[in-house]
């Protein structure tokens, strides 16, 4: 078997604890297959960028790479997340496109295949993630690494026509012609990207995911939805609930139920239309008032970035505005924290809560949606509320599904969450549950892998 070596922009080093989905599902991955994780230490550095650190835990050896502040500040703050981000979650209104951030991030890559390349065996296979490092398989194979090589979105393909909104897209976009696989999280992601290659990608579509580039070169592009661990997590919160906070945290919400979100804070993840949405269902049901309180957790996250902070202050103002008007004495109905929980804690949380809160206006995948389900009691599970913009959506079909923008729709989601039969709520998340057990975290990196090696 030939060796995995995994290519990312953020790396989950050993005992790390940071949010996101993308070093979460890595870790899980490669803990089970072993192998090679290159990728930015996550220090910015004095000096020029380029010096590696070197760890092993198990079978999982990581190679990592620190970063100047101006390549930081360039190509992840920058490009990464001022023009690709809000690009690729369909928010052409937040693109801030720059020709000197849009060099920096050609610049780190270039740095990434210079630096990997002479780290490469003839038979490893390689598989490179995310929106950060579009253009590394072109500059590996320039540096003559002809080993396969495959890539995986992490987020949304957006429409074509919007991805061609990017100054200069043919030549980031087309970089992807390089791989041998482009995976996607979704049908629609792989569909939209046929559109684009075919529209405005000077490519052609063969057949459902098999693609040819302008000289005539062919690859595959699909879509494997990524998952979760999902008996792990089962077992972990089972075990979270005797936790000191996680009991904290019942008792303090009893005798009301609790309803949780758990999001990096982030304009995707839709927090202000949430808070407006549970407020609308405090107004809209107020018979029900007082029977829940909502925590969100929200981490702090690209908090560099201008529109990061913006968001932070709007939320500390509704949520502000919320309490203001519905609190009473002995109850305060929206709880939100900006702190980074344990994974295993978080467990512990879903597993406390009726209703899980999960309602970006557009997301790749969603892994909290996933480990939400996972965590709950069989016997008395609670209820996923579930955005139909997330990627997650297109598997978890017995959620309660709304339109985020819809608020009406998002608080009588939420009122009828809360008064489901105990019957009904263990049939829907038992159908979930069957799914995340058979299509978990090693089911995909199996499926990609041997989609990738049969290339
Ligand atoms: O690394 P950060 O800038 O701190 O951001 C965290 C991660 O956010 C994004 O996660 C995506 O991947 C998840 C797993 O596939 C998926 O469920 C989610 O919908 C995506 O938003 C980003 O794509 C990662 O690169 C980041 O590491
Ligand atoms: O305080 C926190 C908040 C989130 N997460 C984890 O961060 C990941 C978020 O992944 P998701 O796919 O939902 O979204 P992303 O942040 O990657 O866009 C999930 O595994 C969460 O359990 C965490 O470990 N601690």
């Amino acid at each position: 078997m030939s060796r995995l070596v995994v290519v990312s922009n953020r790396v989950a080093l050993p005992g790390e604890n940071r949010a996101g989905g993308l070093a979460v599902a890595l870790e899980a991955a490669l803990q089970e297959s072993g192998g090679l994780w290159f990728g930015w230490s996550g220090k910015t550095v004095r000096e020029a960028s380029g010096a590696l650190h070197e760890a092993q835990e198990g079978d999982i050896r990581y190679l990592t790479m620190d970063l100047s502040r101006a390549d930081l500040d360039a190509y992840y703050n920058g490009f990464s997340n001022r023009t690709l981000w809000p690009l690729l979650h369909f928010r052409l209104d937040l693109v801030d496109y720059d020709r000197e951030t849009r060099g920096g991030y050609g610049a780190v890559n270039v740095l990434f295949a210079d630096r990997l390349a002479p780290l490469l065996r003839e038979d490893d296979t390689v598989w490179i993630h995310d929106y950060h490092l579009i253009p590394l398989a072109s500059l590996l194979r320039e540096r003559g690494i002809g080993c396969r090589i495959g890539f995986f979105l992490h987020v949304p393909m957006p429409s074509a026509d919007m991805a061609a909104a990017l100054p200069d897209h043919a030549r980031l976009f087309s970089t992807l012609y390089a791989y041998d696989l482009v995976g996607f999280q979704t049908l629609r992601d792989v569909e939209r990207f046929q559109d684009y290659v075919r529209l405005f990608g000077g490519g052609r579509v063969l057949e459902e995911g098999v693609l040819e580039a302008p000289d005539g070169h062919r690859f595959r592009a699909a879509a494997f939805p990524i998952s979760i661990d999902t008996r792990r997590i089962a077992d972990q919160a089972r075990q979270a609930v005797t936790k000191p906070t996680v009991r904290l945290l019942r008792e303090s919400v009893k005798p009301r139920q609790l309803v949780i979100g758990v999001d990096r804070l982030d304009y995707s993840k839709g927090l202000p239309e949430r808070f407006r949405g549970f407020e609308r269902y405090l107004a809209r049901h107020a018979d029900q008032k007082g029977g829940l309180t909502y925590l969100q957790i929200a981490p702090i996250s690209r908090g560099e970035v201008s529109e990061y902070q913006l968001l932070r202050s709007e939320l500390e103002r509704i949520a502000g505005h919320v309490n203001g008007q519905h609190a009473a004495p002995d109850w305060t109905p929206l709880r939100y924290v900006n702190r980074n929980f344990a994974h295993t804690t978080l467990t512990g949380f879903y597993r406390t809560a009726r209703i899980g809160l999960v309602t970006p206006l557009r997301d790749g995948m969603n892994l909290v949606a996933k480990e939400f389900v996972a965590a709950q009691d069989p016997e008395d599970p609670g209820v996923l509320v579930l955005s139909q913009l997330a990627g997650a959506a297109y598997e978890m079909r017995e959620a309660l599904l709304v339109n985020p923008y819809d608020l009406d729709g998002v608080a009588d989601a939420i009122a009828t969450a809360a008064h489901m039969p105990r019957q009904q709520r263990i049939e829907r998340w038992r159908a979930m549950m069957d799914y995340l057990r058979e299509n978990d975290i090693d089911a995909w990196r199996r499926r990609y892998l041997a989609a990738l090696r049969a290339t």
